[in-house]
């Protein structure tokens, strides 16, 4: 399937070290796909703070130098909290592949947050795809979001 993102600019990611493990196995498999990934960090397990990496990811997507983010920590809650301070970035906390669909078609959502600690390896890949592959239904909901800035 067509990408609804910019294939030209990298998919930025970052995780604390409760994700460390699901972020490499999500940029394995976005570069297997084709994608260009900017890894943010952490590089491994030790404990470390969320905003450290979120930031980062948050900043490339307010900036466009990245076509989303994908941000990971145990609840979500945490990189979720933190990139949603950045202007123009919209950052979804998502635990079933519903959720990631309609942020994308409702939210027009450029970041998706991932609670590791909340749900498998395999439902977090394809919670990444659902939301790489989905489109902004637009229509009433790009008032809405349209809202979210004012
Ligand atoms: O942001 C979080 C909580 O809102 C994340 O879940 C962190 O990964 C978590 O707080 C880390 O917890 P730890 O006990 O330091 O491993």
């Amino acid at each position: 399937m067509q990408s609804v993102f910019n294939k030209e600019l990298p998919i930025a990611i970052g995780a604390d070290h409760a994700g460390f493990d699901y972020k490499e196995a999500i940029k394995n498999m976005l570069e297997k796909d084709g994608w260009k990934v900017e890894d943010k960090g952490t590089y491994s397990l030790d404990s470390v703070d969320y905003p450290d990496f979120a930031h980062p990811v948050a900043t490339m997507v307010e900036n466009g130098t990245a076509a989303a983010g994908i941000l990971v920590c145990g609840s979500g809650n945490g990189v979720a909290i933190t990139a949603n301070k950045h202007e123009g970035v919209r950052a979804a906390l998502c635990w079933n592949e519903e959720l990631a669909a309609l942020s994308r078609q409702h939210n027009n959502a450029n970041v998706l947050c991932v609670p590791a600690r909340f749900v498998a390896q395999d439902l977090a890949d394809k919670m990444v795809n659902t939301f790489i592959d989905t489109a902004f239904e637009g229509g009433r909901h790009e008032r809405r979001v349209e809202k979210i800035s004012k």
